[in-house]
């Protein structure tokens, strides 16, 4: 019979069909669960990556942050760390200072550091050791504050969380704010770089400070530079200073403006110091007297600068130690900032002090004493200054700081290029000239 058999061909053909469909749905299945699973591995990496990146148990996070930032901040939240810096910034004499550095790795900041930490106070450095000159220079004087029992913590001046981390941690009395993008004709070239530490580092910084309880009083590096065109002799506080040749210097300015800012909405006490041409052992090797030494060494020609109408540029060539003396005398004289936890009880200190050495010398001159420090001749490109943001003289009138905290440079020119020297050629290992032909004659 036709039926059974077409019952069996039906049978078969439904048969066929539900396997068919059973086949289908279970590699719809497969397909669908394989792309719940990618998709779901692909979630996790970026939900894990985004978590590794932004988990802080202090933060609450902008969208600008960096990855470098995290990992400072990571970084203090370890026992240890909070240890190393408590003992640093705890002072060892009787109403001592506590104080943070920042720029400690930094030529003013390391000399800054030491002086403090030597007479009993407590210092706990900032310093983000940036490329912009070597940075094994920056670490050796690391290594020196370390002999010393002073903590460098790396991070940079723009890390809020990690600022914010610190102040929690220690009930710093000051702040001595000495990390900035330094150097007048490097602008031209790296202007961000003037705009995110002058400025931007500098707000960041105000920002933990004022939200700070205690709020610590404020010691900051300015700069000779805001007189910018200035042709006042000696250069005065209340002279012009709207007239920057330079975006450092405008930077600098700008940072003078900020500061009162604060000052008039947050009561923090706020003092500037104008610092004129710093030089010295541990120096910076992008200054001219660092450089032309060097060069001087390795036979190499230097340029010496004339103004555009052909007379000499000169600078106020001021000595470190004098430098340290003013910072020393500006914190002990800094009075309190009258504010707690962002809000201010009463009007509070807003200073701004020339630290200069008031006796200009002119590059030809500095030249020549390096000449007879090293026993060699310069071969000198004498050529006008190019139209970089240099001024053509600096001269500081001091009179101020000298009342006020007893500020007095006792360090010439040629006394303090010698201490320089002297540390140069020990520290980069140089026989000096005159000593290598002295043991000549002695071996002769
Ligand atoms: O007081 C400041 O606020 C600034 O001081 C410093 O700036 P400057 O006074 O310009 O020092 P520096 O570069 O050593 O040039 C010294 C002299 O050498 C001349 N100079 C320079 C280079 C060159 O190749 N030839 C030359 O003649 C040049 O024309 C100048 O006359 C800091 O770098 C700066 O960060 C800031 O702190």
């Amino acid at each position: 019979m036709a039926f059974p058999s077409d019952t069996s061909k039906t049978t078969k053909l439904e048969r066929y069909n539900s396997y068919i469909k059973r086949v289908n749905s279970t590699k719809l299945l497969t397909a669908s669960s394989k792309l719940i699973f990618r998709a779901s591995l692909l979630i996790s990496i970026v939900l894990i990556f985004f978590f590794t990146l932004n988990y802080h148990p202090l933060a609450s996070h902008t969208a600008t942050a960096s990855p470098h930032r995290h990992l400072s901040a990571f970084y203090g939240t370890g026992a240890d760390w909070e240890k190393q810096v408590r003992h640093s910034s705890t002072p060892r004499r009787a109403s001592g200072f506590s104080i943070l550095v920042t720029g400690a790795a930094g030529f003013v900041g390391s000399h800054c550091s030491l002086a403090l930490k030597k007479r009993g106070d407590g210092v706990l450095g900032l310093d983000n050791f940036n490329k912009y000159y070597d940075p094994s220079l920056k670490r050796a004087r690391q290594k020196l504050l370390s002999s010393h029992d002073i903590f460098i913590v790396e991070a940079d001046l723009n890390d809020a969380e990690l600022l914010a981390k610190l102040f929690s941690i220690v009930p710093f009395t000051h702040v001595l704010h000495l990390a900035a993008q330094a150097g007048v004709r490097y602008a031209m070239q790296n202007p961000q770089s003037y705009i995110k530490s002058n400025i931007a580092g500098f707000v960041t910084l105000l920002e933990v400070v004022k939200a700070a309880d205690p709020q610590p009083a404020i010691v900051w590096a300015s700069s000779s530079s805001v007189y910018g065109l200035n042709t006042e002799n000696p250069f005065s506080e209340s002279d012009r200073t709207d007239q920057p040749a330079s975006l450092y210097a405008a930077t600098k300015k700008a940072g003078e403006e900020i500061a009162h800012t604060y000052n008039h909405i947050y009561g923090l006490s706020m003092t500037g110091l104008r610092f004129f041409t710093v030089y010295g052992p541990w120096g910076r090797p992008d200054m001219a007297y660092f450089f032309f030494t060097k060069d001087l060494l390795q036979s190499k020609a230097i340029n010496v600068y004339k103004t555009q109408d052909n007379k000499e540029v000169a600078r106020d060539f001021t000595y470190i130690d004098d430098i340290v003396k003013g910072c020393v005398g500006a914190l002990d004289t800094a009075e309190k900032s009258t504010g707690s936890g962002g809000k201010k009880r009463g009007p509070a200190q807003l200073r701004i002090y020339n630290l200069g050495n008031t006796s200009p010398v002119s590059v030809g001159k500095l030249v020549s004493i390096l000449e007879s420090l090293l026993n060699l001749k310069a071969k000198k490109n004498v050529i006008r200054m190019p139209r970089n943001g240099d001024v053509p003289y600096t001269h500081a009138n001091v009179s101020l700081a000298y009342n006020d905290f007893g500020y007095k440079p006792s360090t010439d020119l040629s006394t303090g290029l010698r201490k320089f020297v002297k540390w140069y050629v020990s520290y980069y290992g140089i026989q000096p000239r005159v000593k290598s032909e002295a043991h000549k004659k002695n071996q002769a």
